[in-house]
């Protein structure tokens, strides 16, 4: 399995002056704990980081010290989430039939969960992690007034891994940049064509690090697994 890796942002709601992804997290930097899940799954054998390139010195660093056997290439991406995911499709190999795609944020990711993501894509044409929302969700207006309450039941928080068909995905990127769509993650571009998404049973721990909170929390979450 092919595996792209979103780690082009900037980290401005963590309010560092780096990309978040070279922050220290339990000794290592951030990307190095999702390199290690990966690494340790036993599904993926091709990675590429999709990175600004002012970071990727410490990118190959950070791949110098882990040496890890699955081989790991650097992508320059893009301004968005999207256009970063957009350059790292267009960089795979052409024997890339499936891809998976996981936010370097999402560092607390298990090699398992790679793994039945892997799996799931060998029987469906895209698909993602989520897990169901645990709070009552409110859809409130500009002033903001609630209008409604959804079911809940209904209502599931999408995670990376996302996983899609590569040349299936491809055609929905690009009909999303001429179309001039923005979505936030790969899925969505699916949806809009009609393409159908499976839901994969995601992970709690399976955080997105966004502000200093979720630093604290990962910590925590690493030591009771690794310390
Ligand atoms: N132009 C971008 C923006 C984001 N990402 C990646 O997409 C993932 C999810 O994005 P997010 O958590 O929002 O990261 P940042 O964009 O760094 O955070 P912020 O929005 O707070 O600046 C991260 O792994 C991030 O590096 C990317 O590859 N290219
Ligand atoms: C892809 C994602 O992690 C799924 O939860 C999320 O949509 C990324 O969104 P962000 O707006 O870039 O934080």
């Amino acid at each position: 399995m092919h595996l792209l890796i979103p780690a082009a942002g900037r980290g401005q709601r963590m309010g560092s002056d780096r990309n978040k992804l070279l922050l220290p997290l339990l000794g290592k930097p951030l990307l190095a704990w999702t390199l290690l899940a990966a690494e340790a799954s036993t599904s993926i054998k091709w990675i590429a980081i999709v990175g600004q390139e002012i970071d990727f010195p410490d990118f190959k660093a950070i791949l110098e010290e882990l040496n890890l056997k699955t081989p790991v290439c650097l992508v320059q991406g893009g301004k968005t989430r999207q256009e970063s995911v957009y350059q790292g499709l267009e960089a795979l190999p052409e024997t890339a039939k499936q891809v998976l795609i996981h936010d370097g944020a999402r560092c607390l990711v298990t090699k398992e969960l790679f793994d039945r993501c892997s799996e799931a894509l060998m029987t469906c044409q895209g698909l993602i992690a989520a897990v169901p929302v645990k709070d009552t969700i409110k859809i409130v207006d500009d002033n903001g007034e609630v209008k409604d309450t959804p079911d809940r039941r209904q209502m599931w928080a999408a995670q990376t891994p996302q996983g899609f068909q590569v040349e299936l995905l491809k055609s929905c990127h690009r009909q999303g940049k001429v179309l001039g769509w923005e979505v936030t993650d790969d899925a969505a571009l699916f949806e809009r064509c009609q393409l159908p998404v499976t839901i994969v049973e995601g992970e709690e721990t399976n955080l997105k690090l966004t502000t200093k909170v979720d630093l604290a929390i990962a910590e925590f979450i690493l030591q009771q697994r690794f310390g």
